[in-house]
């Protein structure tokens, strides 16, 4: 089978184009493809499987003639994927299988509309952040206050007084599995003055990423809500550069580079 690789702000993904939908893609085989030794290594895959034909989406055909089937490096499965939409635009620009004018893309989470910036970038219509209440990370020992917000998938974005570079995220943050009970996925940020923070991140399936879309556009949310805000336009800085996010009243977007930088031929078997 072919594959791509592709990241987004260090974001990295394998693309698998089965646009008939004919590849049994198991959780073991996507983890052993995401494994950064024994694999091709990812934070997770990107399946291009035209949506008519995948049963779960099916009724966004008319809209919208690809679904990105996303899967995290544990090989579980996600409504959504911020990053990943943006890689998966780039894809199917660069093989002439969508409109460079604009098209939309099928997700678990909605549809998700593509529009390519004068730069290069790739710009994802993210849709309308759901604010929940507060909850509780513990990170080191330490306890941190965040905002639920739901943006297809689930987050948990938490400013936190000490300096986010000096997190160990290599372990799972815990977390409420009460208010959680599909696992989140964990932003802890630091605000810089009014309009920008830094941000590090522990996914749900993949573990701390060097950059998380979704949890990018969450970690403006929250950091607007510290301010009283619900709109303006955010620099999230990321391990893996700055993501762009705009809050604007009914709907949010993120913004930023996506490249593709490998193919190749997939010989990983379950
Ligand atoms: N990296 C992604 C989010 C991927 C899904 C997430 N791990 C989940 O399980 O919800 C992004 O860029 O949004």
């Amino acid at each position: 089978m072919r594959f791509l690789k592709g990241h987004g702000t260090e974001n990295d993904f394998v693309i698998l184009p089965d646009f008939d939908g004919e590849a049994d893609l198991s959780a073991a085989l996507v983890a052993k493809i995401c494994d950064r030794r024994a694999g091709i290594g990812a934070d997770g895959v990107l399946r291009v499987v035209r949506t008519k034909l995948s049963p779960e989406v099916a009724q966004h055909a008319g809209v919208s003639e690809w679904f990105m089937d996303y899967r995290n490096a544990d090989g579980s499965m996600a409504e959504m994927c911020g990053n990943g939409t943006r890689v998966f635009a780039r894809y199917l620009l660069d093989n002439g299988l969508a409109d460079p004018s604009g098209f939309a893309v099928a997700t678990r989470g909605g549809l998700r509309s593509i529009h390519v910036e004068a730069n290069g970038d790739i710009t994802v219509d993210m849709g309308k952040p759901v604010v929940h209440g507060e909850s509780v990370a513990t990170v080191n020992g330490h306890e941190y206050t965040g905002l639920h917000v739901d943006m297809g998938n689930p987050h948990l974005a938490c400013a936190i007084g000490d300096p986010v570079v000096q997190l160990d995220l290599h372990y799972q943050p815990g977390f409420d599995t009460t208010i959680f009970p599909a696992g989140v996925n964990i932003e802890l940020f630091n605000p810089v003055g009014t309009a920008r923070a830094v941000m590090r991140v522990y996914e749900r399936g993949s573990g701390e990423t060097r950059a998380c879309g979704t949890g990018a556009v969450a970690t403006a949310v929250a950091a607007a809500h510290l301010s009283g805000d619900t709109t303006g336009t955010w620099a999230i800085e990321v391990q893996g550069g700055t993501l762009t996010v705009i809050l604007d009243k009914d709907t949010s977007y993120l913004s930023g580079p996506a490249v593709i930088v490998a193919s190749g031929e997939l010989m990983l078997a379950e």
